[in-house]
């Protein structure tokens, strides 16, 4: 572990990375031949996917098989074009090996290892993706009650079940109005999985736009994510909240301007979206400015807030208006 002068862990990102980049790597390590248990621990066979009950219907496939399939055709095939693709939400261009490293059918060093030797600036900007999810690890090995409570408070009196239950079910069903949301609250309901950005965005809008407690947010994705992952997830959730490492805590991701920049010819929307998916043209992602009878044909609700209204109140709330 990494560890700065004068203190037990590092709180920003960049001057982590520089020194992780910094560290020799050490090699894999092969499968042990056995696992030593504790006296009295049983041994249960597990169970087929088709036992489980409760699975999310787009669920991907698992295991060290799976994974490695899945790691040959990204070295071979999505590596390369990482840093320029890794944002693009219909493209859908970044490894999805996520499940592997949180359930360690990949080992993470084996990643950097291969990575770096594939070279460029994708796989530099692959490996620098991968540094993030030590650098959140080493914050919560330090500081385990940043899993709960903010690591740095900035005094919210969030919105609760209790004063905004109605907002939380609406963002939670992908039924907020606003349909970058929509889309990927819907990705992660049926696939167990969401894409970065649109973690991002989703993340903003529930505890910036609507001023939800990021708890409740980052429990619905734990209880919903196949790589649910007690330290990227929590610490992510607080970096978006602005009460965690960023060192830009008010900003607010707009999620007309994060459309039209992510998915700017609607189609991650109209992928997720059935309601919106005849829609032609920018109206997919601002469907409400459609007049008359093309608006009422439209199984699809009113935005939840105004983007300005939700914006006055995340500056009240943060003083600083
Ligand atoms: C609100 C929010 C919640 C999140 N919750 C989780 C979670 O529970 N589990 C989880 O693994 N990731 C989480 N992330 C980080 C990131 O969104 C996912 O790791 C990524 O989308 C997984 O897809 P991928 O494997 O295709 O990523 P790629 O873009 O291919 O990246 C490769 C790997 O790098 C790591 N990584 C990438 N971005 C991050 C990041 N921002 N923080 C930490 N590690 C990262 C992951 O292990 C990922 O598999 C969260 C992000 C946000 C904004």
């Amino acid at each position: 572990m990494v560890v700065p002068a004068g203190s037990d862990h590092f709180a920003v990102f960049t001057p982590y990375f520089r020194r992780w980049s910094q560290e020799r790597l050490r090699d894999p390590l092969g499968a042990p031949r056995t696992v030593t248990v504790p006296d009295g621990v049983g041994s249960e066979p597990l169970p087929s996917r088709d036992d489980l009950s409760g699975l999310s219907a787009g669920l991907a496939a698992g295991g060290e098989t799976e994974g490695r399939r899945r790691l040959a055709v990204w070295l071979r095939s999505g590596l390369a074009a990482y840093e320029d693709r890794q944002d693009d939400l219909a493209g859908d261009a970044t490894s999805r090996l996520s499940p592997h490293l949180h359930f360690g059918t990949l080992s993470p060093v084996e990643l950097v290892h291969r990575a770096r030797r594939a070279g460029g600036p994708g796989a530099e900007a692959f490996v620098r993706q991968l540094a993030w999810r030590d650098f959140h690890r080493q914050v919560l090995a330090a500081r385990p009650a940043a899993a709960g409570a903010d690591y740095r408070t900035q005094h919210d009196r969030w919105r609760s079940e209790r004063t905004a239950g109605d907002d939380i079910e609406a963002w939670k069903e992908g039924r907020t109005g606003y349909p970058i949301v929509d889309a990927a609250m819907r990705q992660l309901r049926h696939e167990g999985w969401m894409h970065n950005r649109g973690r991002l965005l989703t993340a903003s809008f529930l505890t910036k736009t609507l001023y939800v407690d990021w708890r409740i947010g980052a429990r619905h994705f734990l209880d919903l994510l196949v790589d649910g992952d007690l330290a990227n997830n929590q610490l992510n959730w607080q970096w978006m909240a602005g009460t965690g490492t960023d060192t830009r805590p008010n900003r607010v991701l707009n999620p007309v301007a994060q459309a039209k920049r992510y998915d700017p010819d609607g189609t991650y929307v109209r992928r997720w979206v059935p309601e919106l998916a005849a829609l032609e043209g920018p109206a997919v992602h601002e469907p409400w400015k459609l007049r008359g009878l093309d608006r009422a044909a439209l199984d699809y609700p009113d935005p939840l807030v105004e983007l300005s209204e939700g914006l006055a109140r995340f500056k009240r709330a943060r003083g600083r208006d």
